[in-house]
């Protein structure tokens, strides 16, 4: 479990983490979401102790990182795909971790064929294609068969089966009871694998709560079609509702349920051709969520 607590770091003026108070728990996938920029990685270096909070704290299976007696077997993290030396293989580059973290051969051995690096290992770090060095990355993070993993957006430069491969990994590894945090900016990337959501916008916690009730929480839409479209319109029109029109002569309403929207067609007189509630998406959950953030971002750029 990673328990996090008014958590705030500055880097000068700007605030990248602002007073995040969290649970991360064992036996689920948590996505860390956030647009570009809104404290995701600063959050897990803290994590893992390479940046110091400036306020705040946070500890892995109740002790700060510095603390851990055995900090590989605790936690195992992915924050830099890069991190590997460009001169040495793979092989040597997990067995000198391996070494210094009293961890044996075999067990490199494992993380190699867990990670699908067998014909690689060989090769120079140097080499590795994004995929490969995420590969990698990981099988770092696995190496000390930790209790808590943490993968800084690991699907990135991943093609379709590796993407999977992440997937199916974070899984497997909650399904075993381990607490796994996983970060995105793709709520897409979330949708299939995470249970539970922190949204972070601006370095604030703007969500915490399972993907479902995300989903939930924005209301979702009809789809109307009708010969006498403009006139439905308007006479849907309310303080409440809000009426898009498509691209193909529908309109989307929100605000109404299908059958008020149906009810009031027909009072009217207005045959309908086309009557779908939409459920939202849970990209657009995350949009209408961190559009504000973004928006805030985009204007205190110019
Ligand atoms: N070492 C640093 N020095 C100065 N500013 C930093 C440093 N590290 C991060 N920041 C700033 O802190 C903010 C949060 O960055 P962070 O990388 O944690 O965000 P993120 O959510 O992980 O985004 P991304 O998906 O782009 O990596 C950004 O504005 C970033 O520019």
């Amino acid at each position: 479990m990673i328990v996090i607590e008014q958590l705030t770091k500055r880097f000068g003026s700007r605030t990248a983490v602002d007073s995040l108070t969290a649970t991360v728990q064992p036996g689920r996938v948590t996505g860390f979401l956030g647009p570009n920029g809104a404290g995701k990685s600063t959050t897990m270096r803290m994590i893992v102790g390479l940046d110091r909070p400036t306020s705040g704290s946070v500890t892995v299976g109740g002790k700060r990182y510095d603390k851990l007696a055995a900090p590989m077997h605790e936690v195992g993290a992915l924050l830099d795909a890069k991190a590997a030396h460009p001169g040495r293989s793979a092989e040597s580059h997990l067995r000198s971790l391996a070494a210094t973290h009293g961890i044996g051969k075999q067990r490199v051995d494992e993380v190699i064929a867990i990670t699908g690096l067998e014909s690689v290992a060989r090769r120079k770090a140097g080499k590795f294609s994004l995929g490969m060095g995420q590969r990698l990355g990981i099988a770092v993070a696995l190496l000390g068969d930790p209790a808590t993993l943490i993968l800084d957006e690991p699907v990135n430069g991943l093609d379709p089966e590796g993407v999977m491969w992440v997937r199916q990994l974070a899984r497997h590894y909650a399904a075993e009871g381990r607490t796994v945090l996983l970060s995105s900016h793709l709520m897409s990337e979330m949708a299939q694998t995470a249970d539970h959501v922190l949204v972070l916008g601006r370095g604030r916690l703007i969500a915490d709560a399972p993907i479902g009730d995300l989903l939930g929480a924005n209301a979702a839409s009809v789809r109307v079609r009708s010969p006498r479209a403009t006139e439905l319109a308007a006479l849907l029109a309310g303080p409440q509702v809000t009426t898009t029109p498509g691209t193909d002569g529908a309109f989307e309403v929100r605000g109404l349920t299908a059958a008020e929207i149906g009810d009031r067609a027909g009072a009217a007189g207005i045959s309908l051709h086309e009557l779908t509630p939409v459920s939202a998406s849970l990209e657009e959950a995350y949009l209408a969520l961190t559009q504000h953030e973004v928006e805030y971002r985009m204007e205190a750029a110019r």
